[in-house]
């Protein structure tokens, strides 16, 4: 296993340093600290001037003058010498800061978060250091550091590492359970081999992201302690400069401004190639370079009639390298108002990617790289999210798979139906309230003041089910959207449930599209169905073909399988001397 990853984290390595180096702020953040930190080492090259020395001649010398580019401070010091000596300064604070952080918390974060019996000492001991006044500590401790800014970045470094601590233990926490952990420890493997080859990989991402912030902490906190003159004077800081700079503003304001704008331009690209480092390393969320927007599909003369007409739907992923991988390819479908399309395939076929596409919920990285999807004749693709808000709930709704985690267990059903009915119609709480309760009792709930009161895991799964298709069709929508509506539910509730979005299409004259992959709920409800196999649309028509005579093998061999595995379900318990396809003939 490991022989086999190892190519792929390459491949993800050389990835992200490619997507670093394409993206402008990283690139212009890591020139501006580079060059930066080369002044300070190449200091004894670019001036002979020692940072402390004072030359009675230089004091408040202006910029320019013989041998001092940036002139001299109140003290008659080289301002030039004592900014690429801050450099140094602020570049080791940030080093040993970072380091001690690092190495403290990562340590404790992957043996607290891997070995359940060490986690609650370690959560002790990093919770008591959080509770630390750090600046303060810094501060009073000066005495026994005597002063040094490497000692007092040292015990800041100590200050820092809970957080990496709590960074770490998470990760750790998220993967120590996965399969690649089990097998490596069923392998034999030894803890800390495991924890150095498979845990550690996993924190390393965050860990980066991390380490740009704690360099940039420890700079800012050194140049503070030095600012409030914490410290002895000899030592050159950014913080020093700015306060004697700070004394010195009327009269000669450039000896603030040059400290300032160093220690600003270097905390500021740390941020900045800390976050360019997070893109890069977590997959860039931005459309890829080069990618066009949507394209329109083919002109194929007239625009397919329909509620909901979607035509030669292509979506994509990026993959760590950059390219782009279809998970939706080239699929057109056309809904007529009042009737019940029934999208079919395994899992990963693309039949949730397609419906996320007609609700606009796609996550952010998926590129529709071209197609159309039209609600009566209206262009979804393109529209902005607050013009798709207002068709959500309105003239689209949505019925998911999970009921029960769909209602958010802190609030009353009734409370959650009333937010979206409001929210949908802008009636008053009142009317809102009473729409509500009447489509409670529509839905088939026996008592629907109690209902209204409950919060959800008072209520069955099949009753929140209900619940949820109250709420999709209270503003009348003219499509309804269901993904696998009753997978999570028994048998017989699913026939009721099945029953009951059967009787509201009818009564609301609603398209609805079903998402499954059961034949049997495809039987049961829908007028027509298309065929999906990765990513294509393989066959589509009348129920009765597709059961009567489907063409294409992939469909037939889904039929064979099912019935094989003897999973049709019909509005009734089959009987023993029926037929098994019973449900299959129309
Ligand atoms: N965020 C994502 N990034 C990359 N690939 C994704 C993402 N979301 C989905 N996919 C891929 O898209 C393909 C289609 O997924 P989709 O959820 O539409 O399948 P499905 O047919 O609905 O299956 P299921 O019934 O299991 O949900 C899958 O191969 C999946 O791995």
């Amino acid at each position: 296993m490991t022989a086999s990853t190892a190519p792929q984290d390459a491949v993800r390595r050389r990835s992200a340093a490619r997507r670093l180096l394409r993206d402008p702020q990283a690139v212009i953040t890591a020139s501006v600290l580079l060059l930066i930190v080369v002044l300070g080492l190449l200091a004894p090259v670019l001036t002979s001037h020692d940072p402390n020395h004072a030359s009675l001649d230089h004091i408040d010398a202006g910029a320019g003058t013989d041998g001092y580019p940036l002139g001299g401070d109140r003290s008659g010091r080289d301002i030039w010498a004592r900014l690429l000596h801050s450099i140094n300064t602020s570049t080791v604070s940030a080093l040993i800061g970072a380091s001690i952080a690092l190495v403290i918390g990562v340590s404790a974060g992957l043996v607290g978060g891997y070995h359940d019996r060490l986690r609650s000492l370690t959560e002790w001991v990093f919770s008591l250091v959080m509770t630390f006044p750090g600046l303060l500590l810094l501060i009073v401790l000066m005495p026994l550091t005597g002063g040094d800014f490497r000692t007092t970045m040292a015990i800041f470094g100590v200050l820092l590492s809970p957080g990496v601590y709590r960074i770490t233990r998470n990760q750790v926490l998220g993967v120590k359970n996965e399969l690649f952990v089990d097998a490596a420890r069923v392998s034999g493997l030894s803890d800390r081999r495991i924890l150095v080859r498979h845990v550690l990989p996993a924190v390393r991402g965050p860990v980066i992201i991390a380490t740009a912030f704690l360099c940039g902490s420890s700079i800012g906190v050194q140049s503070g302690l030095a600012f409030l003159g914490v410290g002895p004077a000899t030592t050159p800081s950014f913080g020093a400069m700015i306060s004697e700079g700070f004394h010195n503003l009327y009269l000669s304001p450039l000896q603030f401004v040059w400290p300032s704008l160093v220690l600003g331009a270097l905390t500021s690209c740390l941020v900045l190639f800390g976050n360019a480092l997070r893109d890069a390393l977590e997959g860039s969320r931005r459309r890829p370079a080069g990618i066009p927007a949507p394209k329109a599909p083919a002109a194929t003369g007239a625009a397919p009639a329909g509620l909901l007409a979607v035509e030669d739907l292509t979506i994509a992923y990026p993959t760590p390298s950059g390219e782009l991988k279809e998970v939706v390819s080239g699929v057109s479908l056309v809904l007529e108002p009042g009737e019940t399309l029934g999208l079919v395939g395994e899992s990963g076929s693309g039949k949730t990617q397609t419906a996320f596409a007609v609700l606009g919920v796609l996550p952010s990285e998926a590129v529709v790289v071209r197609g159309s999807i039209r609600l009566d004749g209206r262009e979804l693709l393109g529209l902005k999210e607050s013009e798709l808000r207002g068709l959500r709930g309105r003239a689209i709704a949505y019925v998911p798979q999970e009921p029960m985690s769909n209602l958010d267990p802190s609030f009353t059903v009734g409370a959650q139906l009333v937010e979206g009915v409001r929210a949908a119609s802008g009636a008053s709480r009142g009317e809102a309230r009473r729409r509500v309760l009447a489509l409670l009792e529509r839905v088939g709930i026996p008592d629907p003041e109690r209902a209204f009161r409950s919060r959800p895991h008072e209520i069955s799964g099949g009753m929140a089910q209900r619940v949820l298709i109250a709420g999709a069709v209270a503003c009348r929508p003219a499509l309804l959207i269901a993904d696998e509506p009753t997978t999570a539910l028994d048998v017989t509730v699913q026939a009721e449930i099945l029953d009951l979005l059967r009787d509201l299409r009818e009564e609301m004259d609603m398209a609805v599209l079903l998402v499954t992959h059961d034949f049997g709920v495809v039987a049961d409800v829908c007028d027509r169905v298309a065929v999906m196999r990765t990513g294509e649309i393989v066959e589509t028509g009348t129920a009765e073909k597709i059961f009567g005579g489907a063409e294409h093998d992939y469909t037939r061999m889904l039929l064979d399988s099912i019935l094989d595995e003897n999973t049709v379900r019909g509005d009734a318990p089959v009987a023993a001397d029926e037929p098994l396809g019973r449900t299959t003939t129309w």
